[in-house]
């Protein structure tokens, strides 16, 4: 897969200083260029809530974070390289300008992305030297969680070009959709313009306020779009006949004077103002950057629910969640040069994620197991049991387990865990984990596992090869030195 070395971003604003987060958050440098004064605050800002997402998404190891660097003009921000993403305001004069400006300080094989939400690639390339390495890179609010690009070329725009742009996405996390033809607004902001417009009649005409609209979203189809998109909700709509069914029963409906849709309203000021009155009502005091870190953890938590769907398979943008990770930990390569073999392995460091935390404000019950088996998996990965190692047919499984609640960990802490190898054999691993709190080192769970050694194709348990058995061994070795973790053995019982 083709990386990006070094990025640019032309504009720092809502959607600038999301691609920054993106790309630095994948251990990618960034060169900035924004003229507004309070750059560097506002990019600080939406960084610090990328940083505060990320360790709630993910407990892979990220990469250490790029080097952001703010330029005084534009051709040195453009200079190195080599994707380029210009984020300014959605003005053509303006952004062919700077678009031009970028072609004539750029390398000459730097591809150059517009995040414009509905201007025409072949409008925007007009004036450009090089037009063939521009092509639309449309993102979602916020980019550094909402992994979709458009990647849309003009007339003159080279499918080298598409191609390297779209190879380019899965490293930092995101998936390239290529739209075929170039019309205004793509796909993504054709629907929710139709949409968009619509809701701007009801709350015009008084069928609803802003805040039954957006409940009549989020309540109900709001839920089915993340997982399932348009035409395959409709699909299980029309029953066990599926699609064709739904047609039949619901295609005469669109014949029906249901939608206004291409009738424009006109944003008088009573309709600007009677918006904006609604809308503060319904924030109800909270600031648009709380509303981001809410906006931020429910998306985290759909994240992660999708990762685990499908039978573990991972779904839609969970699935490439999933992906990502195993990629982060592919290019971590063996955490052996991360870990100290004489002490207990420090294996995973994350952050109590909030689709982690139950009614009672804490970490729930089963994901103390999930970070304990991350554990467990990351210290397979040492021992030379990766991904490859399973797929070529043997494994590692689990048989039996015991964990202790010693402590809490609530929403947002930062807890770590280590590994003690108390002893092995030829096909077992026995193993004590500890969860910690990272600030205060306060033991919060501890678990006592035995891994067996499978053949996964014969279904029955086998001897590791000597290569793994080696690395277990001087892991055994050194822990030997240690002492036996408190709690080892231990069994759930009363005296009777
Ligand atoms: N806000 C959104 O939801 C989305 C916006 N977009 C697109 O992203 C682009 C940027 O939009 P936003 O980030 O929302 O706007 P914004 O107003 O938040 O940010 C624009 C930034 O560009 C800077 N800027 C202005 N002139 C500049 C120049 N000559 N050189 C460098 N920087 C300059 C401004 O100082 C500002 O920080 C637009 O094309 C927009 O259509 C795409 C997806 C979603
Ligand atoms: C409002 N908008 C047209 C700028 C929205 C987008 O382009 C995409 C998004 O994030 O909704």
């Amino acid at each position: 897969m083709t990386r990006i070395n070094k990025a640019a971003c032309i504009g720092g604003g809502v959607i600038g200083g999301g691609w920054i987060a993106r790309f630095l958050l994948a251990g990618i440098d960034v060169d900035v260029f924004d003229p507004h004064p309070e750059a560097t605050r506002i990019v600080g800002e939406v960084l610090a809530n990328a940083e505060k997402a990320y360790a709630m998404l993910t407990g892979a190891p990220l990469p250490q974070r790029g080097k952001l660097t703010f330029r005084v003009t534009l051709e040195q921000a453009v200079a190195d390289a080599d994707w380029i993403q210009e984020s300014v305001p959605e003005r053509l004069d303006l952004k062919r300008k700077v678009l031009t400006q970028i072609d004539a300080a750029a390398r000459p094989d730097a591809l150059i992305g517009s995040s414009t939400s509905g201007l025409l690639p072949t409008d925007l390339q007009r004036d450009m030297r090089h037009p063939e390495r521009l092509f639309v890179a449309h993102p979602y609010n916020p980019v550094y969680l909402l992994p979709l690009v458009e990647i849309v070329g003009g007339e003159k725009t080279s499918m080298e070009t598409i191609k390297a742009a779209m190879e380019r996405l899965p490293p930092i996390g995101m998936k390239g959709v290529h739209i075929a033809k170039e019309i205004e607004a793509f796909v993504g902001d054709r629907l929710l313009e139709a949409l968009w417009r619509e809701a701007l009649w009801l709350i015009k005409d008084d069928i609803c306020t802003v805040e039954t609209l957006d409940d009549v979203i989020r309540y109900s189809f709001g839920l089915r779009w993340a997982q399932m998109g348009l035409f395959q909700t409709y699909r299980i709509a029309g029953g066990e006949a599926g699609m064709r069914h739904f047609l039949a029963q619901f295609g005469p409906a669109l014949q029906w004077n249901w939608t206004k849709l291409m009738d424009v309203v006109d944003l008088d000021d009573a309709l600007v103002e009677k918006i904006g009155q609604q809308s503060d009502e319904q924030a109800d005091g909270l600031s648009i950057r709380e509303l981001e870190r809410i906006r931020d953890e429910n998306l985290v938590g759909i994240l992660q629910t999708l990762k685990g769907s499908h039978g573990g398979k991972g779904w839609g943008a969970g699935k490439l969640l999933k992906d990502f990770e195993q990629g982060l930990w592919a290019s971590a390569g063996d955490d052996k040069k991360l870990v100290d073999v004489a002490q207990p392995l420090r294996l995973i460091e994350t952050k109590v994620s909030p689709a982690w935390v139950d009614y009672n404000g804490h970490m729930t019950e089963h994901r103390y197991l999930q970070v304990f088996g991350d554990t467990s998996d990351a210290l397979l990965r040492l021992i030379g049991v990766d991904f490859a190692y399973v797929e070529r047919g043997h494994s590692y499984y689990t048989v039996e387990t015991h964990i202790r609640h010693l402590g809490e960990a609530k929403l947002g802490q930062a807890i770590h865990s280590t590994c003690q190898l108390l002893s092995a054999d030829e096909k077992r691993l026995h193993v004590f984990h500890t969860i910690c709190d990272t600030a205060t080192g306060e033991t919060i769970a501890t678990a006592e596992h035995m891994l067996l050694h499978v053949d996964a194709k014969a279904g029955k348990a086998a001897p590791a090869p000597e290569e793994v058995l080696s690395k277990v061994r001087s892991i055994v070795k050194a822990h030997a030195k240690l002492p036996v973790p408190e709690g080892v053995g231990r069994h759930v019982g009363q005296k009777r």
